[in-house]
Formats: C-alpha cells, structure tokens, sequence
C-alpha cells in the first residue's frame, strides 16, 4: 500500500448545507499533507470522516487500506488524531492522562511507554501536575504525545498550533519532520503560511469543495499570479491606488515592499507600466511565491460564514 488515504467523491451534509462537497484526496505514505482554508470550510469534518468518526452521505474510499465506511474501528486502532481543542482531561494530572490513553489503546508495556513519553516530553518532573494548568504550548506537546503512545501510522492533526508561541511551533513541526522521516503519514490543517510551506503537498478546500491541490512547490503557478514587488516612498497611498485599479487583484505588504499580483496578464501589465512610467517608485519582476498564493486564496474566500456558497466557487 503505497496511499495511505484514497478517498474520492466525500459529501457530508448538515440540513441543507453540504459542508463537504464531492471531495476527492490521495495522500502518499511518509508525506505531510497540508490541509489549508477558510474557518468553517470543512476541514475538521473531512478529517473526521477519513478516520471513520463521521459517515459520509456519499463518497467512498480506504484509510491505511481499511474502508472508511465499514472498518472505522480498524481505521482508529491506527491513526493519531490531534482535535482542535485540547482534548485530554483538564483535571487529570499528565501521567494519569498519558496513561489513560495507553489504556484505551491497550498499549504494551503502558507504565514504560508512559515513562519514556514523559521524559521525551522534559515533563518527567512535573507528572503530577493537573493538565489544565499547563501553558498553550505545554498542552500541544502533551496532545501530540498522547496521540503518538500507540505508534500510529497516519496522524490527523486539527490546527495543532493555534495560539502556540513561534518557538513552540518551530518545535513541533521539527518533531512532524522527524515523524515523517520514520515513515509517518501527516494530514494536518492549518491557517500558518510558514508551516503550509512545509508541507510536501496541501490542498486548500472552501465552502467544502477543493479549489486547489498539489506539491506545494507548484501551487504558485496553478493559482496563476504575475507578481511585481514595489519599493519607495509613501507605500500606503500607493497601495490606495493599486487597489482600485482594474487588471490588479492582490496588493500585500512584505515588510518595507508591496507585492502586487494579477491574473489577466494583459490588465494587470497595462496597470503596472501606467505606475512605472510615473518613475516615483522601484519596481522588480517577482515570481510568486506560496505566500502570495495563499493570501490570494485565503482572499478570495475569507470566511465560509461569510457569504453563500455560490458566491466562493472562485477565488
Ligand atoms: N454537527 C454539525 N451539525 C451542523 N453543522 C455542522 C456540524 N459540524 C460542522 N458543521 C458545519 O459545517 C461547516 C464546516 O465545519 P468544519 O468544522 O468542518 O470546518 P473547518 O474548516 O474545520 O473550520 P475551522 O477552521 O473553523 O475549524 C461549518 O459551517 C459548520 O458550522
């Protein structure tokens, strides 16, 4: 088995709302896949149904070679999953926590699996302290701990690093990193352009339906923007101007820069040689980058509470 999720047509449906629309996914064993988009877009819902907690209305496929359908308690021996929200028991110190875990998944050899958890974690000292008083960070490390007592093969990992210090971050994607090299799967959603950087592949997914996937390397040019930096003076009227500009579809700030993106190249260059032909300001042809891509993405769908379905089908 060389996919360790194959799944194509998933559909959930709340109500009226079809929250995830016709979702197709293959992710590779050892690859981190990122999972990017919108608040409310339907990523934790995609995430629940691969690991089987979720029914889809429609849809089929395997994880870890398992049908998400019928073999969901199979699916779940195997897969570590980091919710959104901290999970594990506010109230329960972190080895009982940790030993918990290790009892629900019939972990051999619990009392020294718990052990070497809590000295990987730097925490062996603080065993006994309640859950619920660790810091953001603390707390992301102890959920990934958790989830790995098992040795699963696929982790699913919700937002793990919202609200955690750069710091802790950078350490937790060095320890996704060295997962994967073992030959772990990672599918893990995130809003950070600097951790989808990392990703090997991502798709981004609004309004339920998948607007883009590949190698991440490559989703500047599937996304299509002709980029050109600007430096010099009094950079906010000019970002006032370019914003009103037809043929200019993006104008962010990158420190002292703007980037200034399009996807009519013929608009877009009419625009641009109007400004440059002013000579106030430098101008540099940019190759865009995953970060200009994202931006436009993320802009073009902002929040999926936002506006009507109809409305996100493009960027
Ligand atoms: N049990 C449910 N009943 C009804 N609607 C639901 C249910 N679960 C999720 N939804 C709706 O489905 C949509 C997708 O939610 P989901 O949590 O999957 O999105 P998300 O991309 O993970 O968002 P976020 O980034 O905010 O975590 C939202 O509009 C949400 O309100």
């Amino acid at each position: 088995m060389t996919d360790v999720i194959a799944v194509t047509g998933l559909t959930k449906i709340y109500g009226d709302k079809r929250v995830v629309d016709d979702f197709d996914i293959t992710v590779p064993r050892g690859a981190i896949y990122g999972f990017l988009g919108p608040n409310g877009s339907g990523k934790t819902t995609t995430i629940r149904m691969l690991c089987g907690l979720l029914t889809p209305n429609a849809g089929q496929g395997t994880c870890l070679g398992f049908d998400i359908r019928t073999e969901a308690d199979r699916i779940k021996e195997q897969v570590g999953y980091m919710t959104q929200k901290f999970s594990l028991y506010e109230d329960l110190s972190i080895r009982e926590n940790l030993d918990f875990i290790g009892r629900m998944y019939r972990v051999k050899n619990r009392g020294e699996r718990v052990a070497a958890a809590l000295d990987d974690l730097g925490l062996a000292n603080r065993a006994s302290q309640l859950a619920g008083t660790l810091s953001g960070g603390w707390k992301q490390r102890l959920a990934l701990a958790a989830c790995l007592l098992h040795d699963p093969k696929l982790l699913l990992l919700d937002e793990p690093t919202a609200g955690v210090d750069p710091k802790a971050r950078r350490d937790f994607w060095d320890e996704i990193r060295r997962l994967a090299g073992q030959g772990v799967t990672v599918l893990v959603s995130t809003h950070y352009m600097d951790e989808a950087v990392q990703c090997d592949r991502i798709a981004y997914i609004a309004y339920g339906r998948k607007l883009i996937d590949g190698p991440s390397a490559e989703i500047p040019q599937q996304v299509g923007l002709e980029t050109w930096r600007v430096e010099g003076p009094d950079l906010a009227a000019l970002e006032t101007r370019l914003k009103s500009m037809p043929g200019i579809v993006q104008v962010a700030r990158f420190g002292s820069s703007l980037h200034v993106s399009g996807t009519d190249r013929q608009a877009f260059e009419k625009a641009v040689n109007a400004l440059k032909a002013e000579g106030t300001h430098r101008w540099s042809q940019q190759i865009a980058g995953l970060e200009e891509a994202f931006i436009y993405l993320m802009a073009g769908s902002q929040d999926n509470f936002a506006a009507a379905p109809d409305e996100a089908a493009s960027p």
